[in-house]
């Protein structure tokens, strides 16, 4: 089954109503700070419980309490947790199992003998493929977890009916299934997944494509907020060859589910292109920013298929997946098969994912940036590389824009402005650390800045990755803005620094670009995209190119890897280092793309300490507002002009803070 456009239809514009889920479950490790039915946050002195045997579930007022505790019951979900309490005390994860039983329960199915299981309540369970034994461990994983999870929740259910468990959970694996296939994880405010949910048709029939016209978000309903406005017609229809499930699909949708999740987290499909009347709609089911082997087996061992999209059966493949997988070998003397190359690409793999795993689970951000910085500069280290039949072997390099050069800025820039912090907290008293940790921080901003410029280029030329680009925009933004605001700058420069107000919208107005009257009318819900994203990003492109050479030598001032990348945002060296090695093994001895004949180090050295730092403060806000009113301009295409998002950056931009004084400061 699939979606198709009813009419011709803009980028921008919602597709769907908020659709309420069928059913929705929180992560296990938000049971205790989020509502379980609308998946609010609760404020910590607001946890309702109907029941006081459930402690369980939360809840953030009698509403949600009244409309989600019955069934938290009557599903057996709270035998769920009773059985996995004294069987995993600690390791469990249990939001797709509960999710399945909450569906189970108010879909009320026909006895097991008489129901199909590929298909329930017109959704595809995927059944026969996922619990079909497999040549591959991470498929083993999801056969046991299917068989095992099923198993638990027949055992939960029989505990809630006080029978005796048959030996029979073939009903509860297809539906554990049917999540599995269906559930797509709740994110809001750009935070970490709160739970799952599972809608029904309208929006489960949309199917994947690695280069999208369409995206989601979800919205929230406390009791707080008002009712969700009516529902309006669907911009979407089914289609596919079942003309029977589509005709009960349409049937379907005038009869309300009964015990349909009221208050759960709505969801509203929009377009992210145009799209033609009768075109398919496709949302993105996996990170984008991957090349097409990762993403292929992703797909293929959570949903069973293998992407034929536009991008995936290009022919040469497009740059996006040449870059995101491209090395850059650098040494002669190296054994040219392609075995050696994959297991080489496998060890730069796992010491990136292992350098992350410093940072993020054993909380060392320092060690973290020391490998990282030293793979992006020189490939693994000397003793990663044992040699092959006495040769030694090709050191290779990751291209800047590699899938794990990506993955490398976005831990460094989060992990510098960490390691700052922590400096600060340790020793907040010290000048020399004050310096320090404003040499940390401006390293992070380089970072995020390094990452919007380079996935910019990605961008360019496939449009469908402008939710990516939308945020890492905006966190380049913010982090320049932050910065241009940091006190620890007023101690960089001796005396004082003159009267600089940073703050209002109107006040910062671009005499060169129309972003800030772009945002202004988006935000206000006049006429969006004016400008076109076309023009406005290309307005954009020439204020920052023009503004981020003024910057970037101050910002990367003593940072030695930094230095090799001339300039973050016009990408000319990357140009020139595509077209002298494309795409394949480098066989010149000792020469390298990334070596100074494109990396120009000289270029950006020599930052001098007496430069007019207030200017440079200055043309940091201005980059840092430009950077922020682009990403909030491309995130109000994925999301809506209403969203947190824009609000958050209008926030951001209008600094509730300002440094000192209050005149006004025109971005000149
Ligand atoms: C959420 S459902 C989408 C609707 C589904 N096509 C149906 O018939 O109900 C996800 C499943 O749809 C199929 N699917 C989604 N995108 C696909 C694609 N691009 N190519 C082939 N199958 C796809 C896969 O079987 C996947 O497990």
């Amino acid at each position: 089954m699939e979606m198709r456009m009813r009419e011709d239809t803009e980028m921008g514009l919602d597709l769907t109503h908020p659709l309420p889920p069928l059913a929705s479950s929180l992560h296990d490790s938000h049971l205790r700070s989020h509502c379980s039915a609308c998946f609010s946050p609760l404020p910590p002195t607001v946890l309702v419980n109907t029941n006081p045997s459930s402690s369980f579930l939360c809840y953030c007022s009698p509403p949600c309490s009244a409309s989600d505790s019955p069934l938290h019951f009557s599903s057996a979900e709270h035998h769920l947790f009773l059985l996995l309490r004294h069987s995993h005390p600690s390791t469990a994860h249990s939001s797709d199992l509960r999710a399945a039983l909450r569906l189970l329960h108010i879909l009320h199915l026909p006895p097991l003998h008489t129901q199909p299981l590929h298909r329930i309540c017109g959704l595809l369970t995927n059944l026969h493929h996922l619990i079909s034994p497999s040549h591959n461990s991470e498929s083993d994983e999801t056969l046991t977890r299917i068989r095992d999870g099923g198993k638990a929740m027949a055992v939960a259910r029989c505990m809630r009916d006080g029978t005796e468990f048959s030996g029979d959970s073939k009903l509860e694996e297809a539906l554990l299934c049917l999540v599995l296939t269906n559930a797509v994880e709740v994110q809001v405010n750009g935070g970490s997944a709160l739970g799952i949910a599972v809608y029904d048709w309208c929006f489960s029939w949309i199917n994947h494509s690695c280069s999208p016209n369409a995206c989601y978000r979800f919205l929230l309903r406390s009791p707080e907020t008002p009712q969700f406005s009516g529902e309006s017609r669907l911009q979407i229809i089914p289609g596919g060859n079942d003309e029977i499930e589509i005709q009960n699909a349409v049937r379907s949708k005038s009869e309300s589910i009964e015990g349909c999740n009221i208050h759960g987290p709505r969801i509203i499909v929009r377009s992210i292109k145009a799209i033609k009347k009768g075109e398919e709609v496709w949302v993105a089911y996996i990170d984008l920013l991957q090349p097409k082997e990762i993403r292929h087996a992703e797909l293929w061992v959570k949903y069973w298929f293998s992407c034929c999209c536009n991008r995936c059966n290009a022919s040469p493949p497009t740059y996006v997946d040449l870059v995101l997988q491209e090395t850059l070998a650098h040494s002669l003397n190296y054994i040219d098969d392609n075995m050696c190359r994959e297991e080489e690409i496998r060890k730069l793999t796992d010491y990136v994912d292992d350098a992350i795993a410093d940072y993020l689970s054993v909380g060392n951000p320092e060690a973290c940036c020391e490998k990282l910085e030293n793979v992006i500069a020189q490939g693994l280290p000397d003793e990663q590389l044992e040699p092959i039949e006495g040769k030694s072997q090709a050191n290779f390099k990751l291209h800047p824009l590699h899938h794990l050069s990506l993955a490398a800025y976005t831990t460094l820039a989060s992990a510098y402005r960490v390691r700052a912090s922590q400096l600060l907290d340790l020793h907040s008293e010290m000048d020399g650390d004050e310096l320090e940790a404003l040499s940390l921080i401006k390293t992070s901003a380089a970072y995020s800045l390094l990452l919007a410029g380079a996935t910019h280029r990605i961008f360019l030329s496939d449009s469908s990755l402008i939710a990516s680009i939308a945020n890492f925009w905006m966190n380049a933004g913010e982090s320049l803005l932050s910065l241009a605001r940091s006190s620890l700058l007023n101690s960089f420069v001796k005396g004082r620094l003159p009267v600089l107000n940073l703050s209002s919208l109107q006040s910062h107005k671009c005499n060169e670009c129309s972003l800030a009257d772009e945002f202004e009318a988006n935000f206000f819900g006049s006429q969006a995209h004016n400008g076109g994203l076309e023009n406005i990003s290309k307005q954009f492109l020439n204020c920052v190119s023009s503004i981020t050479p003024k910057v970037w030598s101050f910002l990367i001032q003593g940072h030695h890897l930094c230095k090799k990348f001339k300039d973050p945002i016009d990408s000319n060296w990357l140009q020139k280092m595509e077209t002298s090695k494309i795409w394949g093994f480098q066989a010149h001895s000792g020469c390298t793309a990334m070596d100074s004949s494109s990396w120009d180090e000289e270029s950006t050295g020599g930052y001098e300490a007496q430069r007019d730092t207030n200017q440079e403060r200055k043309n940091l806000f201005k980059l840092g507002i430009h950077c922020l009113l682009y990403g909030g301009f491309l995130s109000s295409i994925c999301y809506g002009p209403s969203s947190y998002l824009t609000r958050y950056i209008r926030n951001l931009v209008d600094g509730e803070e300002s440094l000192t004084g209050n005149s006004s400061h025109e971005m000149d």
